[in-house]
């Protein structure tokens, strides 16, 4: 597919804003674009690589605007870019306010477009530039990304720029890209027909409905094991539901953590009458993978490859392990009697990449885990939580400390008791989950509530800072932070709710200035935006209603915590749950 087509149906797609048409014509598009589906039901998304692969693009927006200079020709410079910017608001908007010279008018006037980009082109040189590190390799990056601005004529040139920065922002979220592999390739068309008849007889629409929804739920399925929207349309489009009720599990390959929700014994309780009660432990979430050879990786609940950063989880495991699995767990970070240290320990260790072994010295860490999602060719998704503990029970050995205690209960006190023996022992706080429940990957739902009695804190997005002031100047040291709202199509977006300035210590503004300065958008003075990437855990006394800030809330005597390197602003705080703790306050 031409990478013109694509974006002439992108923009056809950002223009619309009923749901179930934006469905159909990314249906539409699925069923047109031939060898390049996987591509394509990436690339709505704003992705180039699938979800469970940690691979990034690593372009910041400096250096996307540079490109987009260079290409505009000899008299911009990237600061003209981001003046543009931050007159239209939007990359894409003014990517495509320049005059590339792209090859769409020869093209058209039957010139073959020899020089149109495709898709499977610009798939491909995003996926080199991804390769490229080490010394020259934002230059290589610079030149590539030039070379494709080039190309481009400005509707292209719009999607190229939101694509490398995965800002897609086309009303695309994740249901809707699985509906639409279920219209292309599964629903049968004269169901499609009586869902869309308004005079369609009602007992023939809502059959039509079930089939459908079973059809959706056969993609979501094979989406939850495999986190790869590319390679299940292809199964749906090639072997249909069989094909898709045949993708499994892959050791190695990361699957979406399940979630759980603030709640309290009663709560569990009422629901389920016998609650599953475990340690909160107060480390890191890592996914561990054992393959068919030994072979152990670790993933972040980023689904991001943190192995190389601990060396000690995958020797225990290379040990402790003789199938291969995958299991679900904390990494925490403990004192030489084997007490539990604070999170801020484990996070000088979690995704660190130099200086492992030195830090292995320092901070000691060690496995907890409490699920087991796969063992020796069984995928466990769909099994109780009972089975699947047995099941880690009986891969690291029945009195194994890596095994969390699992205490099933319907008493109250005894509860209570276990939670203030666990809060005791220095752990966080206890976690109460439904015996019976399956898991349910990305799911943050009422199955698994999490109890903790300490002062709440709030995961918050990084979106603006200021450049302080004397010794201070070439540091970013007041911090704007927003909390996400999901958006009727499934984007995020951030209002902001406050700044924090107090609780960072010298050594930390400079670690936070290297953090942040590549990923400022727009500088105004000392004011700079910052593209939302990095999430602060900040401390406050309280909430208040306020507009001064665009969540109509601010934080009082707001205070840094640490950086939540194992969250991203997908992840972070929702203004839903600010307005949940402003009534429980
Ligand atoms: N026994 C356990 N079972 C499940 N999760 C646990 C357990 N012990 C610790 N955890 C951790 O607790 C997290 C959920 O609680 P918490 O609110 O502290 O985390 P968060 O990262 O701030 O928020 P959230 O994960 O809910 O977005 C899980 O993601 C997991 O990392």
């Amino acid at each position: 597919m031409e990478f013109a087509e694509f974006a002439e149906r992108a923009a056809e797609i950002e223009a619309e804003s009923a749901d179930l048409t934006i469905v159909s014509y990314l249906a539409d598009l699925f069923r047109d674009a031939d060898d390049d589906l996987a591509t394509v039901a990436r690339f709505v998304q704003g992705r180039v690589f699938p979800a469970w692969d940690s691979t990034t693009l690593d372009i910041g927006p400096r250096l996307c605007h540079e490109a987009i200079a260079r290409a505009a020709g000899p008299n911009v410079s990237a600061d003209d870019v981001e003046d543009r910017l931050a007159e239209q608001g939007e990359i894409g908007a003014v990517a495509a306010s320049y005059d590339f010279g792209g090859q769409r008018g020869l093209a058209a006037f039957g010139a073959g477009g020899q020089d149109g980009l495709t898709v499977a082109e610009v798939d491909s040189e995003l996926r080199s530039l991804a390769a490229a590190s080490g010394v020259g390799s934002e230059d290589t990056k610079l030149k590539t990304l030039y070379g494709l601005f080039n190309r481009t004529d400005p509707d292209e040139a719009r999607f190229l720029a939101r694509l490398v920065l995965s800002e897609m922002r086309i009303g695309v979220g994740e249901g809707s890209v699985r509906d639409a592999i279920a219209e292309a390739f599964l629903v049968a068309d004269a169901d499609a027909a009586a869902i869309r008849d308004d005079d369609a007889d009602t007992d023939t629409e809502a059959a039509a409905r079930e089939r459908r929804d079973e059809n959706i739920a056969t993609v979501a399925r094979a989406l939850q094991v495999s986190n790869d929207y590319g390679m299940v349309a292809e199964v749906a489009r090639d072997d249909g539901e069989a094909g898709l009720d045949d993708v499994h599990l892959e050791v190695g390959r990361p699957i979406q953590a399940m979630l759980a929700q603030a709640g309290t014994a009663a709560d569990a309780l009422d629901e389920w009458e016998t609650a599953a009660v475990e340690t909160k432990f107060d480390g890191a979430r890592v996914q561990v993978h054992r393959d068919e050879s030994g072979e152990v990786s670790l993933f972040s609940r980023n689904m991001e490859d943190v192995t190389g950063a601990l060396p000690e989880v995958v020797e225990f495991v290379e040990d402790a392990v003789d199938c291969p699995v995958i299991l679900d767990g904390e990494v925490v970070a403990m004192d030489d009697a084997g007490d539990p240290l604070p999170f801020q320990e484990i996070l000088r260790r979690f995704r660190r990449k130099h200086d492992v072994d030195q830090m292995r010295e320092e901070v000691r860490v060690e496995l907890r885990a409490f699920d087991c999602l796969h063992a020796d060719g069984d995928d466990l998704l769909n099994a109780p939580l009972t089975t699947r503990h047995d099941r880690l029970a009986t891969v690291l050995g029945q009195d194994s400390p890596a095994v969390s205690d699992l205490l099933l209960s319907d008493d109250p006190d005894e509860i209570a008791g276990y939670e203030a023996d666990a809060l005791d022992a220095g752990h966080e706080g206890i976690m109460l989950k439904n015996p019976d429940a399956a898991y349910s990957p990305g799911d943050r739902g009422k199955n698994w509530l999490k109890r903790k009695p300490d002062v709440e804190t709030l995961d918050l997005v990084v979106t603006g800072a200021e450049w302080g002031e004397g010794r201070r100047a070439k540091f970013l040291g007041t911090f704007l932070l927003s909390a996400r709202v999901e958006d009727a199509s499934g984007d995020d977006e951030f209002e902001t709710i406050g700044k924090v300035a107090t609780g960072i210590t010298d050594e930390q503004l400079v670690e936070l200035t290297d953090l942040l300065e590549p990923e400022i958008e727009r500088e105004s003075g000392k004011e700079v935006d910052i593209r939302p990437s990095v999430v602060f855990e900040v401390g406050y006394e309280e909430i208040q209603e306020s507009p001064t800030y665009s969540s109509g809330y601010a934080l009082r005597f707001p205070r840094f915590v640490t950086v939540r390197e194992d969250k991203t602003p997908e992840t972070a705080d929702s203004l839903t749950r600010v307005e949940r703790l402003v009534e429980s306050q």
